[in-house]
């Protein structure tokens, strides 16, 4: 539903990148610091343009797309979670729906706000200040803010909607970070496009559909976990020897040496 082709951007030092971000999976960007993640998830979600080459959301070039129709079917969540003005976390969450003002009642708005900050177990934080939250909890919060921002109870109207995050998992503790990473496996279930920058690899062995290995601005590897992470290539990207522990059907552990 996303799909890139042979984009390149100088800054950022993007080269020649083609990739295609389906509806309904879960598509993790790994690749060592600096490896140009920001930069790809930028452009994947139209909110930077490459020099060369296209991005296509839906079939229709990103560029082209209203950004209020744009904004009801796509969301990003960057890395930096500053907020540059005091505000609760409600409010915080609401401004996630401004793109449906005058569209949808007030009741929906809230209740497709409450629903995310459920999910992202921060429900409890709503009548909190968002600069007085710890940075895991701002994490969550944010995370429903863009949740919200895509959200359609009960939407079966085809419509492509996509969620491009940004190491969302970064900040959080290995009970948040868990039940983070099956919830953007259950949107992916549910019809919904995820594609998230992530470093822990062995997360996006167990909850990514596909993913896609970028080093020096270059696709290294892609597919499904085990085919696009394999020991020699992730030790060559990272500089590190990589182990790639498998058992069975369950996914496979990478562990660096
Ligand atoms: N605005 C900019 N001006 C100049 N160089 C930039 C700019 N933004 C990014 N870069 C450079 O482009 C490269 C890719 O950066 P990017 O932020 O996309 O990497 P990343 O893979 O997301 O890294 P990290 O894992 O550290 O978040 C880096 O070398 C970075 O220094």
């Amino acid at each position: 539903m996303i799909t890139a082709r042979n984009i390149r951007r100088r800054i950022g030092g993007l080269e020649d990148i083609s990739l295609e971000v389906p509806a309904g999976a879960c598509t993790a960007i790994i690749g060592p610091n600096g490896a140009g993640k920001s930069t790809l998830l930028d452009l994947l979600a139209g909110r930077s343009r490459a020099d060369s080459g296209a991005v296509e959301f839906g079939g229709q070039p990103i560029a082209d797309w209203a950004p209020l129709d744009l904004a009801r079917r796509r969301a990003f969540l960057p890395q930096s979670l500053e907020v540059a003005f005091p505000i609760r976390v409600m409010d915080l969450v609401m401004l996630g729906r401004s793109p449906y003002h005058g569209r949808v009642s007030a009741q929906e708005d809230r209740a497709a706000a409450e629903t995310a900050l459920r999910l992202t177990d921060a429900w409890h934080l709503r009548d909190r200040a968002y600069q007085r939250i710890s940075g895991g909890e701002r994490q969550r919060v944010q995370l429903a803010r863009v949740i919200a921002q895509i959200w359609r109870p009960g939407s079966q109207d085809g419509e492509p909607r996509m969620l491009l995050l940004d190491e969302p998992t970064a900040s959080l503790d290995p009970g948040h970070r868990l039940a983070v990473m099956r919830l953007l496996r259950d949107l992916a279930i549910a019809g919904i496009g995820v594609v998230l920058a992530l470093h822990d690899l062995n997360d996006a062995a167990r909850f990514a559909d596909q993913v896609v290995l970028l080093h020096q601005g270059r696709i290294l590897s892609e597919g499904g976990p085990a085919d696009a992470m394999q020991a020699e290539v992730l030790t060559s990207a990272y500089g590190a020897e990589a182990e790639v522990i498998r058992a069975g059907d369950a996914a496979p552990v990478i562990v660096f040496r």
